[in-house]
């Protein structure tokens, strides 16, 4: 099996995208219908609770969440920047989410502490140094709580390549691969 690192899994999309013209969209879209089938076929009807950042690890959220739902999954969604911060693929995906007649909330600590599980998609193979303000505090509620946490291509916080895990990188449960493995699964 063919094991990647941050930048070649980026380098795996750019060439699906530009050199043999699927939609970037078209590659989300998939990519969360594929997380959201393992989540319903593997962990059944509980209270869930989406986490969705800024980039399109977040895009992978508004599928994920939509598809629940369609699905008649109790579902709570909080987006962690303001609205205006999510562009690209992330946008349209979620443009789609709220016109199917979904809404979100902000981050708060409440819908996550009461739900049984929470799907992770904050950060992904995009993340660059240190853990920011706010998902570093985030990271650290999180990790305090007992509920189950599924992530989806990478655990928030983690790189995708040999980097040191940073120490308030997110503690998941389980981890659905977008793609290929990372070699941060690895090490
Ligand atoms: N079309 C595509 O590119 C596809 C991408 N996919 C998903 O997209 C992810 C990669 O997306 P992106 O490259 O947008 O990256 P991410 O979604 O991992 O993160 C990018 C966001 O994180 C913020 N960020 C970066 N470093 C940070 C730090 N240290 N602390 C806090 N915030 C930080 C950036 O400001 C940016 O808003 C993959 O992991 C996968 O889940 C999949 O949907 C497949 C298709
Ligand atoms: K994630």
């Amino acid at each position: 099996m063919r094991v990647v690192a941050g930048e070649e899994m980026k380098a795996v999309d750019r060439y699906a995208i530009e050199e043999i013209g699927i939609d970037g969209r078209i590659l989300m879209e998939n990519a969360g219908r594929v997380a959201a089938k393992n989540i319903m076929k593997n962990f059944g009807r509980q209270k869930f609770c989406v986490l969705i950042g800024s980039g399109n690890n977040g895009g992978d959220g508004f599928v994920i969440a939509k598809v629940l739902q369609e699905n008649g999954y109790h579902v709570s969604v909080c987006v962690i920047p303001e609205r205006d911060k999510i562009k690209g693929d992330a946008e349209y995906h979620m443009n789609i989410y709220l016109n199917s007649g979904f809404s979100f909330t902000q981050y708060d600590q409440a819908p996550a502490e009461s739900a049984d599980i929470i799907v992770d998609t904050m950060l992904g193979t995009g993340i660059k140094g240190e853990i920011r303000s706010p998902y570093k505090e985030i990271f650290r509620e999180l990790n305090k709580m007992d509920n189950t946490i599924i992530s989806v291509d990478l655990p928030s916080g983690v790189p995708a390549d040999e980097s040191p895990v940073p120490e308030h990188a997110l503690q998941a449960d389980h981890t659905l691969i977008i793609g290929l493995p990372k070699l941060s699964y690895y090490t």
